[in-house]
């Protein structure tokens, strides 16, 4: 009998590893893919792109997300239905507090959880928070590589323009109030998947982290593509790549 193939991911179980990196964007799984030991393109169906080679010997997959929770969502739950257990996105963000400049890195201890898919999942009072050994394995990987980081609270939110350009809509009056909470509150960025992923794995019982680079200044908001700064996108790569590495290898120490 022919294997099954997931109906979005277009994978099966066995053209997957169980460790899986998760960028937002179709380009970066394949940079990500490059770091790679003998990188295989798998499949390629509508925002998901994804990859299979080995590190530290060990088989690791990359598969973009597309943009936002929903499409996120369904990416764990085809690469969990093939066997992933550990998972990471690397991906980009807004900086919303100004101990985070336009290349840091940022790992997120927990996130705000402005977002819809999530409450699919658990209720609203359900912490959005990430794998803690992954986190520090992150953070190692930081130091280690002397990149500059940041550990802190993210915001995950639905939609991308009501942060730009939020004095344009209609509900201005509530997305002001809440930014201004949020930004009092210590959250560092923003960007649109990791409460979702965070609620998902939490409700898989797997492990999920995010490692994001920094795309803006503090109040620097700019969507002219040639402001986008890709030459720092390879700090959160590296980072992602180093950590996940650890991880596989204490995994395979411990068995
Ligand atoms: O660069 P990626 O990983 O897609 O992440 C960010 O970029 C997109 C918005 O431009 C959203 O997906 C946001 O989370
Ligand atoms: O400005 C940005 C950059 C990345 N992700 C976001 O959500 N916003």
């Amino acid at each position: 009998m022919q294997e099954k193939k997931m109906m979005h991911l277009n994978i099966t179980k066995d053209q997957v590893g169980q460790y899986v990196f998760l960028p937002g964007s179709v380009e970066r799984a394949a940079k990500i893919a490059a770091y790679f030991d003998n990188p295989v393109k798998i499949a390629h169906h509508r925002e998901y792109l994804t990859y299979t080679g080995t590190l530290a010997g060990v088989p690791v997959s990359v598969t973009s997300t597309g943009i936002g929770g929903p499409s996120a969502a369904i990416a764990v739950e085809e690469l969990y239905e093939c066997g992933a257990h550990t998972m990471m996105r690397i991906g980009s963000c807004a900086s919303t507090s100004p101990k985070v400049k336009v290349g840091d890195v940022v790992i997120p201890n927990g996130a705000v959880r402005m977002e819809g898919t999530g409450i699919h999942y658990l209720p609203e009072e359900f912490p959005a928070v990430p794998d803690y050994e992954m986190v520090k394995e992150l953070e190692a990987a930081a130091k280690k590589l002397d990149i500059p980081f940041n550990i802190g609270v993210t915001i995950s939110k639905d939609s991308f323009y009501t942060e730009v350009s939020p004095e344009t809509k209609p509900v201005y009056y509530e997305l002001k109030n809440k930014w201004e909470a949020y930004e009092k509150g210590g959250a560092t960025n923003s960007s649109m998947e990791c409460a979702t992923l965070f609620l998902v794995a939490a409700s898989l019982d797997i492990r999920m982290s995010s490692v994001m680079i920094s795309a803006t200044n503090y109040k620097s908001y700019s969507n002219d593509d040639k402001d986008y700064p890709r030459e720092w996108e390879d700090r959160a790569i590296q980072v992602g790549i180093e950590a996940m590495t650890q991880i596989i290898k204490k995994d395979m120490a411990s068995r």
